[in-house]
């Protein structure tokens, strides 16, 4: 679904803290399988995450998506095509507070014009479809850190995304709440989501949910299985 190639990556480049966190990876992310990337901290995990996902660009390199390179596309057209392709579940959820459960869950619909009555029809079929129906009018901070998680997997849902991103999904969860979502992870992978995934959590990296482990150490890829 998406392939790099000879991608690099720099950080404040030009300048004394020059940076390479992605030194050469080459990966195709196949569609319809759910991917990890495992790794020590810092090894560039997160940051092809966000290459992948078309949060950011690289430095070098090419992305080419469904067979077309994206490469070079306008920021308008990059943004856009984030929009209907990928779903992000960032390891804070980033959820917005003070703003219930279900506006947290339209907010990205918000761009695509689709009216109101329809996106909160989706939203309330997403949160039943997780089990939290229930929450739909609290304000996120009232939520425990499973239920906001949930709500930010149905906030990554909202535009139907071919891929599912998420950094560190079980960072943050305990051992009962993890395997829920797993449980989650392996619902969304039969419906044929692509799935890309960082993580140290061997519940999550040996979980016969994942289907391919990609190994990465200073910026490179090394192993995988
Ligand atoms: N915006 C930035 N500016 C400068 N350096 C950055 C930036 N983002 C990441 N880095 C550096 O790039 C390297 C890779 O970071 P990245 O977050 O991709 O690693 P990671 O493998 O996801 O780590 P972790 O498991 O701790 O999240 C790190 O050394 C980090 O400090």
């Amino acid at each position: 679904m998406i392939e790099l190639s000879g991608i690099r990556k720099a950080f404040n480049q030009g300048q004394h803290n020059e940076y390479w966190a992605l030194n050469g990876i080459d990966l195709a992310i196949e569609a319809n399988k759910v991917t990890a990337l495992r790794g020590p901290s810092g090894s560039g995990k997160t940051t092809l995450l966000t290459l992948v996902g078309c949060l950011a660009r690289p430095t070098e390199g090419r992305v080419r998506l469904n067979g077309t390179d994206i490469s070079g596309l306008p920021e308008r057209f990059l943004t856009e095509i984030r929009r209907r392709t990928f779903g992000f579940v960032f390891q804070q959820f980033n959820l917005i507070k003070g703003l219930t459960a279900l506006d947290n869950i339209i907010l990205p619909a918000y761009p695509t014009g689709r009216p109101r009555r329809e996106l909160l029809e989706r939203a309330e079929g997403l949160l039943a479809r997780l089990n939290l129906g229930h929450r739909r009018a609290a304000k996120v901070e009232w939520l425990s850190g499973g239920e906001q998680q949930r709500v930010a997997i149905c906030r990554a849902l909202i535009n139907d995304p071919e891929a599912l991103i998420a950094d560190e999904p079980t960072a943050n969860l305990d051992t009962h709440l993890a395997k829920e979502f797993m449980a989650i992870l392996e619902g969304l992978a039969g419906e044929g989501r692509t799935i890309l995934l960082t993580s140290h959590d061997p519940l999550v990296t040996e979980s016969d949910v994942v289907d391919r482990v990609v190994e990465m150490r200073d910026g490179q890829i090394v192993d995988e299985r």
